[in-house]
Order: C-alpha cells, then structure tokens, then sequence
C-alpha cells in the first residue's frame, strides 16, 4: 500500500481469490455452494479474477461435525504453522499446514489476495461480514460497496481486531480475510432463504474485485462496523455447569441494543440476570450452538464508523 499526493492508496491487483467452505463440516450453506462451484464454476468467474473454491475441512464435511480433533478456525496460529510432526499432529493442524502451503504463505507477499470464509450460525444475525483489521481499505471499500449493491436487504460488518478475542482463522492466511457469517441456520441443515443470501453477497463481493482491478477508483467511504468488546458466558455453578439460559427478551435480538439493566439471562427456577455493563451494546452471535464449548453466551459490541480512502489499483 502506498499514499499519493491525492491521498488515493494504492493497493495491489487482487488476482488470486480463494472461497473456503466447510471450515466447520456441519455448517451447510458454505459446505453446499462451494461444491456446486467445485462442479461448476461459471457463476464465480471473473475476467480478471482467479477464483479457487475450496473445501477446507473434508473430514469434518464427511462427518457433518464443526471439526474432528479441534476447531480449524482456530488453528492458524503462527505455533501451529511452524510445528514440525506430520502424520501426528491433530488432523486440523496438519490441515491448516497444508492450507498454508497452498493459500499462503500467511503474512507473505505470495499469499492469497482474498480469502472468502462461509460460515452459517444458529443466531439471527442475518447477513454478517467479519473484518479483523480496522485499516483494510480495500475491505472496508468493499463492505462499502456490498452494502450499497444489496439495499434495501441489509448487511452488517462485525470487526474483531480485540487483543484477546481475536482468533487465526483460516481466511487470515490472506493478504484481505472476509468472513461471511449467515444465520439463522440450524447445525447440518440447509435453508433456502440463507442459502440464497450467502450466494448474493458473494456476487457483489466478486464484482467489486473485478472493477477494483478494471482500474476503477473507489472513493472515500465510511462504513459502520459493530466492533468485539466482550465475551459474555452462561451463568455456572461452582461445578461449571451452566444455571440459566439466554432470556426471551434477548432471544434473537442479535445487533438490538442492550442496555444498562435490560435482562440477559433466564435462571431454570425462573430468576432474571440484568446486564450489569455501564453503557449500552450490541449483542450478537447470541446463542450460537458452537459456542458453548467455548463458554460464550453471546458477544457485545460498539457501533463505530469507519474511514476508508479513496483506493485503486496500483
Ligand atoms: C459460528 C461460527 O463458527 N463462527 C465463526 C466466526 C468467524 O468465522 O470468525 C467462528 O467462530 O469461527
Ligand atoms: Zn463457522
């Protein structure tokens, strides 16, 4: 990236394209389109773009399961990368090694452009981009333009760049990591209407890379993204089993403000948990079924605008 008089950056060509699905096995809108344009790709090319579909987790796609030995999308940590041991390492690790080899190296001039990472989720939280870096502003332009070429459908752009809640997700072997994250869907069940959404957004995405490498100059843009503040877990008991549930009134309401006071959780004997924060927030992957191996409830976040330059093709 570099800075010109007009303050127009200039960012490489995006060529190389990758679209990961089956990064967790059971979460079927990704595991299913990918497939399709594994068999036929016509609907993903682009003049100018090289777009490779690819299924990442093949064991967990066969058993319909998140994953097999531990979660993929967790695995791409430089540790992981650089762990000699072969046929003995965790089946993800081996996987996320491989994924490297092929989409990476992460963090090197000969890595993927774009990576594309489709996940569904059991929370309503409709159409979802996840960004990890507040200063891509060839994502931040390209969540810009999504949003634009979707109205009056709706989607919303979730930042994790959180020191500790940050995870190394497979897309992050790219030089832009996109996460789609579309829901309501039950684990190992398709709907349409999901289904759908995902494939659209993918479109738009796909065209935005094609102009951006027509040459096309992409002016100054805010965008509104819902940034990771905190990890909220399921009331326990000393034992660490889990006390109370989401409560009807959060229920389904992911990116609805959550206030001061509001209730969170319903004990099993029918006792309100409030919200004891000290300002409002956005929850959101509220009750996601994955996440309670991971002791999270649902995360809060903060509405905040973002600023992206003008960009263009070096
Ligand atoms: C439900 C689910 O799998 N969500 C994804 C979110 C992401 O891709 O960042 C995950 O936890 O890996
Ligand atoms: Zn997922």
């Amino acid at each position: 990236m570099s800075s010109s008089y007009n303050n127009t950056v200039h960012i490489n060509e995006a060529r190389r394209v990758a679209i990961f699905g089956g990064t967790h096995g059971n979460e079927m809108s990704g595991v299913t389109l990918v497939s399709l344009w594994m068999k036929n790709s016509t609907e993903i090319q682009r003049k100018r773009v090289e777009t490779k579909p690819f299924i990442t987790n093949p064991k967990a796609v066969e058993k319909c399961t998140r994953y097999v030995d531990t979660d993929l999308n967790r695995a791409f940590t430089p540790e992981n990368l650089s762990t000699p041991g072969g046929g003995h390492l965790p089946y993800e690790v081996q996987r996320a090694q491989d994924i490297n080899r092929m989409f990476g190296p992460k963090g090197s001039p000969d890595a993927y452009d774009v990576i594309f990472d489709l996940h569904n989720t059991t929370s309503n939280m409709g159409c979802t981009l996840i960004l990890e870096s507040s200063n891509d502003y060839f994502n931040l332009q390209m969540m810009n333009y999504i949003k634009k070429a979707i109205a009056p459908a709706s989607c919303l752009v979730l930042l994790n760049e959180h020191p500790l809640l940050k995870y190394s997700t497979s897309r992050s072997v790219a030089k832009h990591p996109v996460g789609l994250e579309v829901g309501p869907q039950p684990q190992g069940v398709l709907r349409s209407n999901i289904f759908e959404a995902m494939r659209v957004i993918l479109k738009h995405a796909l065209d935005f890379i094609e102009l951006f490498n027509e040459g096309m100059e992409f002016s100054p843009c805010t965008v509104e993204v819902f940034r990771v503040l905190e990890r909220i877990d399921y009331p326990r008991d000393a034992n660490g089993n889990i006390i109370a549930m989401v409560h009807p009134t959060l229920q389904d309401c992911d990116w609805e403000p959550l206030n001061p006071g509001d209730p969170m959780f319903q004990t099993f004997d029918g006792k309100t948990i409030h919200y004891q924060g000290s300002c409002t927030v956005y929850p959101t992957f509220i009750n996601e079924a994955a996440y309670y191996e991971k002791q999270q409830a649902f995360v809060t976040t903060r509405r905040e605008t973002l600023v992206a330059s003008s960009i263009r093709k070096a």
